[in-house]
C-alpha cells in the first residue's frame, strides 16, 4: 500500500504560505488544499454561506470555527486515502482540535518572517480572481502588468492586503496561532522556519519532506466525523 502523508503549513498572511505549498504540491504530489480558496469560490457562488463569510472576511475577521470546519473536514474525508496539504487551517485551536479528531497530522511547518517583510510582500501582492494565480509586482510578476498569465483576465488585489487591514490581521494572528502551534510542538510534528526569503527557505523544506515521506508511514484517516 501506498504510504499517505497528510501536512499542514502555518504562518502569518503573506509568509509565503501559497508559494511554498504550490512548490510542495509539485514536488510531492500531495492533494493541496487552501481555506482562503474555498472561502473565496463560497463567497463568489453568493449562496447563503459565502454572504455569511463574506462579512468576516471584509472585516479582516476569521470566519466562526463552525463554519469553518463544515467548510474543510468534508473535502478531507473526500480524499481518505491520499496524501494531501492544507493551507490556512487549521488556524484556532478548536479547528485544530476538530482535525485532530478526524485524522492526525504527520507533519506541520511554521513560517516565521520578520514583519517589514510581510508588509512590503502584501502591498505588492497582486491575484487572478478566478483561478487564485497569486504574483508579486517584485518577485514573479506577470508577463504583462495587470493580467493574468494564463487568461489575460485584469488581476486584482485583495481588500484586505490592504495596509489599513494588515495591521490588525497580523496582531491577530500571533495570538490565535499560539495555541495551535503549541498543540503541534508537544505533538512533536511541528518544524518552524524563519527568513525573509522563500527561495532560501524552500532547500530546506524540500529536504525535510524528502526524508519525511520515504519513512512515515500513515493510517488512511477515518471516514466519518463524529
Ligand atoms: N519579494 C518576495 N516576495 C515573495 C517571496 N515569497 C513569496 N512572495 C510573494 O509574497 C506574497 C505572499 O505570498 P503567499 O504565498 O501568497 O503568502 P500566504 O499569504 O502565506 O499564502 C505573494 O505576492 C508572493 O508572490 C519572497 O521570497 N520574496
Ligand atoms: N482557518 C480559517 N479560520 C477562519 N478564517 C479563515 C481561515 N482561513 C482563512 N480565513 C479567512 O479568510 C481570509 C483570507 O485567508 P487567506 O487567503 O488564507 O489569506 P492570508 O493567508 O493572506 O490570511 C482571512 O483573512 C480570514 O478572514
Amino acid at each position: 500500500m501506498a504510504k499517505l502523508f497528510r501536512a499542514a503549513i502555518m504562518g502569518p498572511p503573506g509568509s509565503g504560505k501559497g508559494t511554498i505549498s504550490k512548490r510542495i504540491a509539485q514536488s510531492f504530489g500531495l492533494q493541496y488544499l487552501s481555506s482562503g480558496h474555498y472561502l473565496r469560490e463560497s463567497m463568489a457562488a453568493n449562496t447563503e454561506a459565502g454572504v455569511l463569510v463574506k462579512s468576516y472576511v471584509e472585516r479582516s475577521m476569521l470566519v466562526p470555527d463552525h463554519v469553518m470546519t463544515r467548510l474543510m473536514l468534508p473535502r478531507l474525508e473526500q480524499l481518505s486515502g491520499h496524501s494531501w496539504l492544507l493551507d490556512g487551517f487549521p488556524r484556532t485551536l478548536s479547528q485544530a482540535q476538530a482535525l485532530n479528531s478526524l485524522c492526525q497530522l504527520d507533519l506541520v511547518i511554521s513560517l516565521n518572517i520578520p514583519y517589514e517583510t510581510l508588509r512590503e510582500r502584501l502591498s505588492d501582492r497582486w491575484i487572478h480572481p478566478a483561478s487564485g494565480r497569486v504574483y508579486n509586482m517584485g518577485f514573479n510578476p506577470p508577463r504583462v502588468k495587470g493580467k493574468d498569465d494564463i487568461t489575460g483576465e485584469p488581476l486584482i488585489q485583495h481588500d484586505d492586503d490592504k495596509p489599513e487591514a494588515l495591521m490588525a490581521r497580523l496582531r491577530h494572528y500571533k495570538d490565535v496561532a499560539k495555541p495551535v502551534i503549541d498543540l503541534y510542538k508537544s505533538q512533536g510534528i511541528l518544524h518552524s522556519f524563519s527568513g525573509t526569503e522563500t527561495d532560501r527557505i524552500w532547500p530546506y523544506i524540500n529536504s525535510l519532506l524528502n526524508a519525511k515521506m520515504h519513512t512515515q508511514p500513515s493510517d488512511a484517516c477515518r471516514t466519518q466525523t463524529p
